[in-house]
């Protein structure tokens, strides 16, 4: 099957240091890939790459396209970016906000269509924020600002949705419900690449998994492939504890190395 996403050999430096290196990937359609690593890894500066957020090195394909050749509408359309930043400059009631998700299909002159709606009432489901429709979004908690940005991402339908630690400042439930949500995405047929810094949601939702450390991908494949003892030492320096519940595997980082 032809890749949803790849990446060959992506290099991308900041303030002229190399903070992702040569990193190569094939994500294939109907994919929830989960991408881990210590702080500083690269992780988010490979996903804004992937995003176009910033420059990169090397090739980016997405359906077959090479994103540096695609104008910025159309990539809109390709790909939704939850970036890690949370922060929203003004007090727009909480649906408008999900409803911004939809410029890139409708453009600022036009009004939303019956499809428009039904896209931003099934993200704001999804990501539990239909009971906060006409709040303004700055006097919202962290987590739900959180989830309505998730939503603003899922509103947006694109194929290939890029989600920065989703789960940051959410509560147990609120986590499986979005991860949840995100594996829905990929079993939907989407391609779905979320930055998680808790490996026990990676190992139980995503369908394969990328280890990075010190910019490179050391390591990708299904979940019991990469979270092993040798790669969670090498990369976290850290042991833990794993095992497999209701066919999925678990994991619990335990002690420091
Ligand atoms: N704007 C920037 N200018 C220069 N260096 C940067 C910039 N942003 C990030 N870096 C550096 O790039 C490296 C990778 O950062 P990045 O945010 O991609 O890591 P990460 O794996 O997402 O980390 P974390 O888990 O802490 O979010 C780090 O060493 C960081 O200090």
């Amino acid at each position: 099957m032809t890749a949803a996403l790849v990446l060959d050999r992506v290099s991308v430096a900041l303030d002229r240091r190399p903070v992702v290196v040569d990193a190569s990937l094939a994500v294939p359609p109907g994919c929830l890939l989960a991408l881990v690593g210590p702080n500083g890894a690269g992780k988010t500066t490979l996903l804004r790459a992937v995003a176009g957020a910033i420059a990169w090195q090397g090739r980016i394909m997405a359906a077959g396209q090479d994103l540096a050749a695609v104008p910025p509408r159309v990539r809109a359309q390709m790909v939704a970016y939850l970036p890690q930043q949370r922060d929203i400059a003004w007090g727009l009631p909480v649906r408008e906000v999900v409803a911004l998700g939809r410029l890139p299909h409708i453009g600022f002159a036009a009004g939303e269509g019956a499809g428009d709606r039904a896209a931003i009432d099934r993200a704001m489901t999804a990501a539990g924020v239909e009971g906060l429709a006409a709040r303004p979004v700055d006097r919202l908690s962290g987590g739900e600002r959180a989830r309505v940005l998730l939503a603003r991402a899922l509103a947006q339908a694109a194929p290939l949705l890029l989600v920065d630690e989703p789960t940051a400042a959410l509560d147990p439930h609120h986590q499986l419900q979005v991860m949840e949500v995100l594996r829905g995405e990929a079993d939907a047929g989407r391609t779905v690449v979320a930055v998680l810094h808790d490996l026990a949601l990676a190992a139980r939702f995503a369908h394969r998994i990328a280890l990075m450390d010190g910019g490179r991908i050391l390591a990708e494949g299904p979940p019991d492939a990469v979270l092993t003892p040798d790669w969670l030492a090498r990369a976290y320096r850290v042991e833990a504890l794993a095992g497999t519940h209701e066919g999925a595997m678990w994991v619990l980082p335990w002690r420091r190395r």
